[in-house]
């Protein structure tokens, strides 16, 4: 897909939201263990429960990767039940990749090619090298991690080397890697009040923001440092979402959340 017509389906459903499918065995409704697929089926209402209100599903690997060769199994039916079904959803693979080049273009193989995703998130630790095999397929985007959601970033993103912020390095590096109209990047909506700076840097690049509900970030704030013309925005909910209720109405219970904040993007649009 491209972010033009990313783009497009974000005017066309007022929303920028992307839905988090991060599935926990431990979190899902009891009645769904019976089934020989718990995790597909899960995904499969939610996913038709709420598929009108989100332009994009990102289901993080690690939830899948932990539940061994059944996890991977419903991941493939999960992105191939989207791709089938609902071809104009951007879909994420929330993988965190990145290693010498050999690797990165397995890596990119593996989810942008076999599974097929729209985009895959890559750390940026190891450097151009890392990164370009990502970025040299065509029509799918590399999230680079940028400024992140969790306490943690304080810890290298935000330190200051030869008088730069290292996550302002990376954007501004990053611009320079070949292929780079592919990249979007990963900032915590924890961190709204560094997206002004970091506007100066990428200011048309799509942002791929966690951390609104569970982890407390703000939407309101997320929009007013960070949305440009083409809205330049994709929020993630994951729990926030799909674990609205553990009983049987737990699609429609995942659909009313998401409808919250679809409805909150859509008077953001407006008002725009
Ligand atoms: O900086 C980051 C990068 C990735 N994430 C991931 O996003 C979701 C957030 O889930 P919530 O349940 O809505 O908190 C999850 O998959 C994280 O691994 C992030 O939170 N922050």
């Amino acid at each position: 897909m491209t972010q033009n017509q990313l783009v497009e389906q974000i005017r066309l459903k007022k929303s920028f939201l992307a839905i988090g499918l991060d599935v926990d065995l431990n979190k899902i409704p009891k009645h769904l263990l019976e089934t020989e697929d718990p995790i597909f089926e899960f995904n499969k209402a939610i996913i038709d429960a709420t598929h009108h209100l989100c332009v994009s599903y990102k289901p993080n690997t690690a939830f899948y990767e932990a539940y061994g060769l059944k996890g991977w199994k419903a991941l493939e039916k999960t992105i191939n039940y989207l791709n089938e079904n609902y071809p104009e959803i951007f879909t994420i693979a929330d993988a965190k990749r990145g290693d010498i080049g050999n690797t990165s273009t397995m890596y990119a193989k593996a989810f942008l090619e076999d599974l097929a995703f729209d985009s895959v998130t890559v750390a940026p630790y190891m450097g151009k090298d890392s990164v370009e095999p990502f970025l040299a397929f065509k029509n799918k985007h590399t999230i680079l991690l940028a400024l992140t959601s969790n306490q943690g970033a304080f810890d290298f993103q935000t330190k200051t080397i030869d008088g730069k912020e290292v996550y302002k390095q990376v954007l501004e590096t990053s611009k320079t890697w070949d292929n780079s109209e592919n990249l979007m990047y990963v900032v915590g909506a924890t961190k709204a009040e560094y997206l002004t700076d970091i506007r100066k840097i990428i200011p048309n690049s799509f942002l791929l923001v966690p951390g609104v509900g569970a982890q407390g970030g703000s939407l309101q704030d997320v929009c007013k440092y960070g949305m440009t013309d083409n809205v330049g925005l994709l929020i993630n909910s994951s729990r926030g979402i799909i674990y609205a209720s553990n009983g049987t109405d737990f699609a429609e219970a995942a659909a009313k959340n998401a409808n919250v904040l679809q409805q909150e993007m859509e008077a953001i649009l407006n008002s725009k």
